[in-house]
């Protein structure tokens, strides 16, 4: 990577906390608790991130989550992103923790996040990075889990600054979720939820208008509809894009035709961001030099694109 993109200043908006674990660090977990795993080693693993879609992704993210067990985990895995962030000069991060994919497998909701925060605040005293968490909740369940999932937070309302929405997209329209996100923006938490990454631009305006959302999560969909363009350009809704993660979960066919470049020329407010980076090859750093040597990206398209970060921050 060229030493001026890592040395830019950047923030990023769109993280899934449990799509940075390394294969290293899932074997390492593993053994600690004692879990067998159905991977012979490493590279098995490795060999095994080759995805046609979201939906395949997700089954292999679901069931690397299952080495997370105790608050050091989370604090391991958290600590471990926060060092990345370090060494490609991101100082502020909002990165999203899905507790379903834990509390569904017996993990207490307390454990998820005291080990998150504890590592939040260390990188925060340590490493001066800034923070504000983002709980998402799984758009493949109802949305009866997701309100409970919300009762099970609000005794931490402090740790985190809003709430998301992933997972399996398509089938599953934000307005499934209209309740619970009016819920949650009552208790004066951001809303933010993936739109447009697979699903059509539809479910853009249907987060925008239902669930109000600040930011929208991938939104690359969003070049089909013109009007819809033309609003989030004209009230400015920043858009966290994930390269990396678009060409691996085949979005795109090749990294030539992103339309990141595009959007951003066009006066949308477009960020770069890694999504699921132990997953899809590379942290936010590598996701601008992949702009860079692909989509020829300027160093002042590079500068646009980190400021914008900066600027999309909630906190
Ligand atoms: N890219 C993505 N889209 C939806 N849900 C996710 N969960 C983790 N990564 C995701
Ligand atoms: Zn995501």
């Amino acid at each position: 990577m060229p030493e001026w993109l890592n040395a830019l200043p950047k923030a990023e908006l769109h993280l899934h906390l449990e799509g940075s674990l390394e294969p290293e660090l899932l074997f390492a977990l593993a053994e600690r608790n004692q879990i067998a795993l159905p991977w012979a080693d490493v590279e098995t693993l490795r060999a095994a991130y080759a995805f046609n879609n979201l939906q395949e992704f997700l089954d292999l993210y679901y069931a690397g989550a299952n080495v997370l067990r105790t608050e050091q985990d989370f604090y391991d895995l958290t600590w471990a992103y926060l060092q990345r962030c370090k060494a490609q000069h991101v100082i502020h991060v909002e990165p999203f923790f899905d507790p379903q994919t834990h509390t569904d497998r017996g993990i207490p909701f307390e454990v998820v996040l005291r080990g998150i925060q504890q590592a939040l605040l260390d990188g925060e005293k340590q490493l001066g990075i800034s923070h504000g968490l983002i709980l998402s909740f799984l758009r493949h369940l109802p949305e009866e889990e997701a309100f409970k999932t919300l009762e099970q937070a609000m005794p931490f309302r402090d740790a985190f600054i809003g709430v998301g929405l992933d997972s399996s997209e398509k089938g599953f329209p934000p307005r499934l979720f209209e309740r619970v996100f009016a819920k949650a923006r009552s208790e004066g938490l951001h809303a933010v939820a993936h739109a447009g990454e697979e699903g059509p631009p539809e479910y853009i305006w249907e987060a925008l208008d239902l669930l109000k959302i600040k930011r929208i999560d991938h939104g690359v969909r969003a070049i089909e509809d013109e009007r819809l363009m033309q609003r989030i350009i004209d009230e400015q809704i920043p858009l966290t894009v994930c390269p990396l993660s678009n060409i691996k979960l085949c979005v795109f066919e090749h990294m030539g035709q992103h339309n990141i470049l595009e959007m951003l020329e066009r006066g949308v407010k477009v960020t770069v961001n890694s999504d699921d980076p132990a997953y899809f090859g590379g942290y936010v750093g590598e996701n601008f030099a992949a702009l860079h040597e692909h989509l020829g990206m300027t160093e002042a398209q590079a500068k646009r694109l980190a400021q914008n970060s900066l600027d999309a921050r909630l906190t």
